[in-house]
């Protein structure tokens, strides 16, 4: 089975730290590596277009590499038979070696080509732009990774004017306005109808506003070799994104000779009188995902009520105390067995904040060796007891929070750096940090941060939570680690969402439509 390789998320300091050492080590030209650039920017446009020859492409370039990867691509295009209009903001002079380079070839182009299908706009004004003809597509080489403050005139009109256009706009490497590193807008920001970005992913098309403002997004390889990615890729505020194929590898796979307990078992201790429906979709999400065994510990007096909600999960009743939190002692009486024979746990969806039951929860998971989830309220249960994840995690662990719930715990964290924050805790707290949002993140105790790469606001619904804690457990059951199942589930969950908004659109799917799609999923994207 070939190695199938996760997609590595750059900053723009990485960027530039993988471009120096190709350039300086591997002794591959800057130059090169531009003419690469733009020569897959402009496959890129040309599928778009669908035929290039006659068609008119306006290409407004900056004074960096952005722009001379621009340069490239017009050359390219007008190569192909476009009429092209170069716009550039400053003198030759002013350009990036590599920039001035390709700006001096287009000029000498202009001046040999009798076709009259180049031409070169120097723009002192904005005024220059309202004599440029209507274009079949626009390209956005302004700025890329060297943006590093609120954009500056005249870019910042220039963004104003495209975005104004009626057709489509192609970005070079990154939408210009748009921040690389966190995804949020400087000042203004292209939005773009496609963007092709060089080398690698950039965190900022992932995050923040990115995914609204870049559209599709084409990763072109230009030359810098994979190992100098992935070393890169380890500096703080970068992270990778899994691909179907990795999710594939690593999805369990159901023997041929497995019985229900062989598939492993899951026990998901969850509900309370006021939530008696995330229990239901927690350990019906375990079982869907494959667990050959689930059992779903509640209070004793919630479980006749699950008992008309859940068929194949077996149900275990939990002593309450008489001010009706779940009673600690006796409730091991009852869990000890079941703690033995688990591969996984689950605590928290619809627990509730009783006193009792939070302390219940803590001397659960001192007790407990098994790998573990902990969602919604066995996560309330640990806000002011973070040591006890820093003791007691080591690695088995997965926290499901979303942004309210990890607030809670960690105190007031600046999350547009997510990435780092969650690298921060994760490595700190020795757990797997799931951070919920849109993206989610994963953060591994190792400091590995992945960017789940599927889902939509399908998801911004009621008792998702639930069901990602569910996916979390089944997959640890099945034996598959904690940090490779935060993100199977992640990925897995956000494809059944995907299949449901690609059928029926965002706004009107619930939680349990999450797992009637989950299999046809698995079937047609995993391979299970
Ligand atoms: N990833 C790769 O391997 C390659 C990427 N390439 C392209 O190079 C750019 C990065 O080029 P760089 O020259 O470092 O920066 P930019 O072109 O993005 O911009 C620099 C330029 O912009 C001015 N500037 C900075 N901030 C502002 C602001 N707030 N307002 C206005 N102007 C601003 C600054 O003065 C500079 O002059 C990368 O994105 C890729 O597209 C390589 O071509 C190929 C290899
Ligand atoms: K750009």
């Amino acid at each position: 089975m070939p190695e199938a390789l996760p997609e590595p998320v750059l900053t723009a300091r990485a960027m530039r730290e993988a471009d120096r050492r190709t350039i300086e080590e591997l002794g591959l030209p800057g130059r090169v590596l531009m003419e690469t650039a733009g020569r897959g920017a402009a496959d890129v446009a040309a599928r778009m277009l669908g035929t290039v020859a006659g068609r008119t492409v306006v290409c407004l370039c900056g004074r960096g590499n952005n722009g001379g990867d621009g340069f490239v691509l017009a050359r390219v295009l007008h190569a192909r038979g476009a009429r092209v209009h170069v716009v550039t903001l400053a003198d030759v002079s002013a350009m990036s070696d590599d920039a001035a380079a390709n700006y001096r070839l287009l000029e000498q182009l202009a001046a040999a080509d009798a076709s009259g299908r180049l031409h070169l706009h120097r723009l002192d004004a904005l005024v220059g732009l309202d004599h440029l003809p209507p274009a079949d597509l626009y390209v956005d080489a302004l700025l890329g990774t060297g943006l590093s403050s609120p954009l500056r005139s005249p870019i910042r009109e220039l963004v104003q004017w495209l975005n104004e256009r009626a057709a489509p706009v192609l970005a070079i490497d990154i939408p210009t306005g748009l921040d690389s590193d966190t995804g949020e807008v400087l000042g203004a920001a292209v939005a773009a109808t496609r963007t092709v970005t060089m080398g690698a992913l950039k965190v900022g098309l992932l995050l923040g506003e990115g995914p609204r403002l870049c559209g599709a997004i084409d990763v072109i390889e230009i030359g810098i070799p994979r190992h100098v990615l992935e070393q890169v890729a380890r500096q703080p505020g970068c992270a990778w994104r899994a691909t179907d194929a990795l999710i594939r590898q690593w999805l369990p796979r159901r023997a041929h000779d497995a019985h229900k307990y062989s598939a492993g078992m899951a026990l998901v201790v969850a509900g309370s009188r006021e939530f008696t429906g995330a229990p239901v979709m927690a350990a019906t999400a375990a079982a869907r995902i494959g667990a050959g065994y689930v059992l779903c510990a509640c209070p004793s007096d919630v479980r006749p009520i699950l008992a008309t909600k859940l068929t194949e999960v077996a149900l275990l009743g939990l002593p309450e105390t008489e001010r009706g939190g779940i009673d600690q002692e006796d409730a091991f009486d009852v869990l000890d067995g079941w703690l033995e024979r688990a591969r996984a746990l689950l605590v928290g969806p619809g627990l509730g904040r009783h006193p009792d039951t939070q302390r219940f929860v803590r001397a659960l998971l001192e007790r407990t060796q098994l790998p573990t989830v902990i969602d919604a309220d066995g996560l309330n249960a640990l806000v002011g007891f973070t040591d006890l994840i820093r003791e007691h995690a080591q690695g088995r662990w997965i926290l499901t929070p979303h942004t309210g719930e990890f607030r809670r715990l960690a105190g007031e964290v600046d999350l547009t750096r997510r990435i780092e924050v969650v690298q921060e805790y994760a490595r700190a707290w020795g757990c797997v940090l799931l951070l919920k949002g849109m993206p989610s993140v994963v953060g591994w105790p190792d400091g590995t941060v992945w960017i789940n790469a599927t889902g939509n606001p399908a998801l911004a619904t009621a008792g998702t939570g639930d069901v990602l804690a569910g996916l979390c457990v089944g997959l640890v059951a099945q034996g598959l680690p904690p940090a490779q199942a935060a993100v199977c589930a992640l990925h897995v969950g956000g494809a059944a969402a995907d299949r449901y908004a690609a059928h029926y659109g965002t706004a009107s799917m619930m939680a349990l439509d999450l797992l009637a799609h989950l299999p046809v999923v698995l079937r047609e994207r995993f391979d299970r």
